[in-house]
This record gives C-alpha cells, structure tokens and sequence, in this order.
C-alpha cells in the first residue's frame, strides 16, 4: 500500500466508524454488527500503527466512543470513564496475560472475572449515604445528568443504610431485562407502535429520555460492578464487590476470581451457552486484575485500561439462501416481511425463517431472491439476516420490489411519515386484523374471556357467528354446542376437523356474561384504538368517565389530558368517527358491557401528605369502616399495605387488633397511630 493510499483509507475507516459511532452512542440505533464495528477498528488501527504519520489525535481509535448531549446538564467525570480493550479470540487474551505478568514483573496476581452487560454504562455518586448524581458515560470526560431517570430503576438505592463511606462513586450498567424488553414489545405490538430493535440501543434510548415516568414504566435493571473513592480501604476489586453487595447494591452473582489465565478461559467456556439463561444481555466476559495496587502499577492507556480486557462472543451466524419473502399482517394492520431461508444449522437449531423488520432493511441490507444471506443470532429468539454475500449474487438477480397490496385482502397499503412499516387501512374486513382485534378485546388484560381460545374465535369467523367482538355477545349456547371448525395445524401443514362440546360452550356463554362487569378502562383498552395502551385506557376512562363524552372529546380538551400526545388525540378522533365503530360500541352498550366508570369507585384526591407512605390497617374503628379509611389514605396519596416490615411508616391501630401485630410493629420501632390521630393528620 502507498502511503497516498494508506492516507485515503485511514479517512474513509475513520468517517465510517464515526458515522456509526453517532448513531449507536447519539441515536441509540446500528445498522452494523457490533463485530463488524469492531472490525473496523481493528482495521485503522492497524494502519495507523505501520502509517503513524497520518493518525490523527482524536482517531476513533484514541478516544472513548460517546459524547454528550445537549438535552441534559453535563457532568465532569471525577475519574475518567474509560472504555475496555476488547477482542474475540483466545489468543489475544494469553498476550494481554503475558503484558500484565511483564508489568507486574514476577509479582503473582489473580483475574476477576465478570460477565460483560449489554447496556448503558452509569456512574452513581453518593454522598453521606444518599444518590447524588447519576451520570452517563458521554466522552469519557464528561457526561450526561440522569439522575432523575436513574432514580426510577428500582434497583438502584437511594438511600443506604449501614455504615457506608462519606462519599463514593459506584459504575454499573443499566440494561433492559430480557423479559421487560420483551414485554414492553408485545405491548408496543399490541397497540400498533414500532418495536424497539435491541435492549441494550432501548436501554440507551430509554435513559435518555426527558420524560421520567416513561422510563419508570420500562423497568430498566442495574448492575454495579466497580467502586471508586478516595482512602476506602480495600486491597481488591473482590473485596470492593463484596462491600458493595453489602450496602445493598445489585450485584449479579455471576462473577468469579481465577488464579491463571487458563482459569479464565474456563470461565469463558463455561458462560458461552449459559449466559443466555440470565434476565440480561451479554455480550462477553471482562477480566481484571483482582489487587488494586497491582491495577494502579498497570496503569491506563489513552482509551483504556492496561489492568482490565474484555472477551467478546461472537454472534453465531450462518450462510444460507434466501428463497423468498412472506408478509405478515398483524391486529393493527401493520405488515412485517419475513425471510424464507433454505434451512440451515444455526447455534444448535434449525433456522428456516429470519425476521426483516421492515422495507428500509430490505433496501439498506439490498436483499434479492436468490442471494446468499449471512444469519445471526444473537440473544434474541428469532434469528436475522445480517448481509448479503455480494461475491455469490447471481447477475440476473433484481433488486426487491415491496408489496404496496395487502397479501391478506389485496388492500392499498399505506406507510405514515415517520413510521417504518406499511399498514392495512382495511381494519374491519382484512382477515388477521378482524381476528386479531377480537384476541385483543378478550385477553386478561381486557375483558378475559378467557375460555375462547384463538382456534375457537376462528371457528366463530369461519361460521359466520361473529364479525367482530361486539358480536360475541349475541353468541347462544345452542349456537356453541357442537359447533364444527377446521383449524390448520403447522406441524401437519393440512386441516384437521375440531367440534365444541357441550362443557365448552357452558364456559365461553358464562365467561361472555362476566366480562359485563369488566370496568370501563379495561373495555376501552379492549377497544383496540391504535396507541391506547392499558396505561392511556386508564387515563381517559378516569379523565372522561364514558365512551360518549370520550367520543364526543376534541383534540385540545384530549391532549389536556396528563400523557395524552398528539398521535394519541387523532387516533381516538379518528376512532370515533368511524361508523362501524358507533355501532360496535352500541351493540355493547345493548349488551350491558361497562361503558362509564363506576362511581363508587372513584376516589377524590383531597391531599398528597401521604405520598411515599405506607400503611397498615389493623382494628375495628369507630368514625370509619375500614374500606372508608383506606379510600381516605387512597385520596390522601398513601398506599394501604398488608403486611408489616422494616418499610412500613405507619400501623394505624384500631380496637381489638391482634397482639401479636402490635408485637411485631413495637419491635421495628414502627409508628402506630390510633383513629383519632389519623383524623388528626387528614384535618392539618
Ligand atoms: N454496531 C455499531 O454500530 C456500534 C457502534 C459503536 C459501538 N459499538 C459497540 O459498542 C462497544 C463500544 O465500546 P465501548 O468503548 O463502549 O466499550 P465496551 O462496551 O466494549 O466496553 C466498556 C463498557 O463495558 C461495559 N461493561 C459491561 N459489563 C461490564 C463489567 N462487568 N465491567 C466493566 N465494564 C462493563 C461498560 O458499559 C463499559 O463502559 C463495542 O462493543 C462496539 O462493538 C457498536
Ligand atoms: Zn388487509
């Protein structure tokens, strides 16, 4: 290579991985494996180190990925957040080993090891025991303020208890639980949003957002895994863990000291499949050294330390044809393509589909029929396709031309601004959405009928009982019993014929009875209007108290409401105007479906003295019954416990309560209150 192209290629790698450096560490997204990231790397510093002429001082590979943001206030790093050496093979970890038994110059040292959290890294500060600051990782000098958002990861304590030192820093990794992210998605799906790609880009995403109650509902988790303060008195990182799990830090149990470098592969192989059983994403292991002074003689490099490395796994993948693509229409309409594979052997499976996501990836990926694919799998279940073989391309291959019809019912589909998959507009008569909204409206978040299982609702369709789920309450049993349907099953690939028996058609009548009495919040999620989620459902119902006054709502007294966003507003406008729709909600209202909000039930907020505070109710009372006492703690922003602990504020006591209760809370030194003093409370 001349020197001229060494100069033009060190460019490009550079643009390159800043290009994908913004949109991991600023946008929270990747269109590149993180392999393939590396890669690039790998690659530039290579040249720099044989072209040093031409490596610049702030080269990707000098400084740490991220940056900060104007949203936030940023934070200087009291220690610098660095990043961590990493690589994918056995070999380089041995020549690390050799450099830090060279450093240390014949000391004996141990490694600790831990596996390698695929999140967003935070720095936690403590002062006198209380969480100061929470900071993001940003440059490496400084970072983002999130500590508001930090505060709502449950995990994350406050407040602790116990001798601690006075001031601390603590860093962890804040992550999406795999089965939160999963639920968070089947929720998004369920109201006809955009999946979140990964937990770890959401985790990033999440953190960063300006509203704190959305990133309470995710339920971001937290592991912490490095202390760092002036004069703690530790000698080694173990010891610093320990003290840390302690002080009631999570810490995932997961970690392990090794004596030698062979320990450390060990530990490798030993988490390579398991690590797919932990709540949390991993993408490899990181050793330390375990004895501090040895990591201070160490030292740091520009980017990294010389005292730690990560072992990164790679992605299983695979090479196999794509043969086809099939278009999958959801309950809301949206349409997901998925690639048909010739079969092939991945990570210890059979993978014959791979999801695609949308018709950007179709065109980023510049997939064709025919083409030889490249599929990974990655935490996730369903394996995806990565990148075409460019080298086998047939030369008569043609680029894909999306569907712009319905495959379901050969309706115009049609794609909003913004959004990144193609919709169905035909809602009331495209096959998967009209069964799919019916298995909205019975779920148990809804109304549970739970005895209709989805073969059974195909049954109804398939006889013409029912054509959407209002229907469901004309149902008689003498239309149930005996009632014959083919459904189709996978495993076969043909018709098998099933009948309703007499018990069956008994639960589906009794169970469509009871889900009269379901609450007005949960029909109206049931509803299935696009972005009503169960959350929004509850903040109209209480807001409008009845489907006629939300019907008849404008958008501005709509968007009035707390969490109530544009998109929201027009969705249920335009539900609304929807003549079907008028007549779906008077066949339930004909039903006795619960279409207003039970006034009994309503609590009138008189107060908020009692936010954050637990009670316990415990006695027999003079001036309330017990319900009325709990609804006056409810209105006041208390919250009514069961169960006395440590975290309980207060037992409000009444006659005749049990010894043994009064035992209980006078030994954890809990505040009991009598009748009177409540009244006493509430009237100041
Ligand atoms: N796909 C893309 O487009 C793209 C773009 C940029 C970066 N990336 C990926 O992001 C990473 C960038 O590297 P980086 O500088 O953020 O470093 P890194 O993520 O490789 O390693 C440092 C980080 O590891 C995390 N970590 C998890 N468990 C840990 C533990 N037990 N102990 C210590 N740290 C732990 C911390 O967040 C720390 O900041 C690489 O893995 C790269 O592949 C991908
Ligand atoms: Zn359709």
């Amino acid at each position: 290579m001349t020197p001229d192209q060494a100069q033009e290629q060190i460019k490009q790698l550079t643009d390159q991985i800043n290009y994908h450096s913004d949109l991991y560490y600023q946008k929270s997204k990747s269109e590149i494996s993180d392999f393939d990231f590396d890669q690039l790397l790998v690659k530039l510093a290579a040249l720099e180190s044989e072209f040093p002429q031409f490596k610049a001082e702030d080269s990707p590979t000098q400084r740490v990925g991220g940056t900060i943001t104007k949203e936030f206030d940023s934070v200087i790093h009291k220690y610098p957040m660095l990043s961590l050496g990493n690589t994918y093979s056995e070999e380089d970890l041995i020549e690390f080993d050799n450099r830090v038994a060279k450093g240390l110059e014949g000391q004996t040292y141990e490694y600790f090891c831990e596996l390698k959290f695929d999140g967003v890294a935070l720095s936690l500060t403590y002062e006198d025991g209380v969480l100061k600051r929470a900071v993001t990782r940003g440059d490496g000098t400084q970072g983002d303020d999130i500590t508001t958002n930090a505060k709502t990861i449950r995990s994350i304590p406050l407040k602790l208890k116990g001798e601690v030192p006075a001031e601390f820093e603590v860093r962890g990794e804040a992550f999406f639980p795999i089965k939160e992210f999963q639920r968070v998605n089947a929720e998004r799906e369920d109201i006809g949003l955009d999946l979140l790609a990964n937990p770890r880009n959401a985790a990033s995403g999440t953190l960063k957002m300006q509203d704190s109650s959305v990133v309470s509902q995710r339920r971001l988790d937290c592991f912490l895994y490095y202390l760092l303060g002036e004069n703690l008195g530790y000698q080694t990182h173990s010891e610093c863990m320990a003290a840390v799990e302690s002080w009631g830090f999570n810490v995932s149990p997961t970690y392990s000291k090794r004596s030698s470098i062979q320990g450390v592969l060990a530990y490798i192989h030993e988490w390579e499949e398991k690590r797919h059983t932990l709540p949390v994403e991993t993408d490899g292991i990181v050793i330390k050294v375990n004895d501090l002074n040895q990591q201070d003689q160490l030292g740091f490099t520009a980017k990294s330390p010389r005292w730690a490395i990560s072992y990164k796994y790679k992605a299983e993948s695979a090479t196999t044809v794509l043969e086809s693509i099939t278009y999958q229409v959801g309950r809301t309409g949206s349409v997901t393509p998925v690639a048909n594979l010739s079969p092939v052997l991945l990570a210890g499976t059979t993978v014959k589909r791979a999801s695609l996501h949308n018709a950007d990836q179709i065109e980023r990926l510049d997939l064709r029929i025919g083409d030889t694919v490249f599929v990974e799998k990655g935490g996730e279940i369903i394996p995806k396709v990565t990148a075409v073989n460019l080298d086998l391309r047939k030369t008569d291959s043609e680029p894909i031309v999306y569907i712009t019809e319905c495959p379901e019912c050969g309706t115009p589909l049609v794609r909003q601004e913004g959004e990144a998959n193609h919709y169905c507009p035909n809602a009331d008569a495209c096959p998967p959405q009209v069964l799919g909204r019916i298995e909205h409206f019975i779920q148990r978040k809804a109304v549970d009928i739970d005895s209709l299982g989805p073969e059974t609702i195909r049954g109804l369709l398939q006889n013409n009982l029912i054509s959407n789920y209002a229907d469901l309450y004309s149902l008689t049993f003498d239309q149930l019993n005996g009632l014959e349907f083919r459904i189709f099953s996978d495993k076969k690939g043909e018709y098998t014929a099933r009948s309703l028996r007499d018990k069956s058609a008994g639960n589906i009548i009794k169970a469509i009875e009871v889900s009269k009495k379901v609450p007005f919040e949960r029909v109206l999620f049931g509803l299935g209007i696009r972005f009503v989620g169960k959350t929004v459902a509850e903040k109209l119902a209480a807001h409008f108290q009845n489907i006629d006054a939300l019907g008849l709502a404008s958008f501005e007294s709509l968007i009035a409401v707390d969490e109530i966003g544009d998109r929201i507003a027009h969705s249920v406008i335009a539900f609304f105007q929807n003549e079907e729709h008028i007549k779906t909600i008077e066949k339930l209202r004909q039903a006795g479906v619960q279409l207003k909000t039970d006034q009994s039930q309503i609590i009138v907020p008189e107060s908020n003295i009692f936010a954050d505070k637990t009670f316990v109710i415990s006695g027999v009372f003079t001036q309330f019954s017990r319900d009325e006492l709990q609804e006056k703690i409810k209105a006041n922003g208390g919250k009514v416990i069961s169960s006395i602990s440590k975290k309980l504020d207060y037992l409000v006591a009444g006659d005749k309560m049990g010894p043994s209760k009064l035992e209980k809370a006078t030994t954890l030194g809990i505040k009991i209150i009598s009748e009177e003093e409540f009244i006493q409370m509430i009237n100041n």
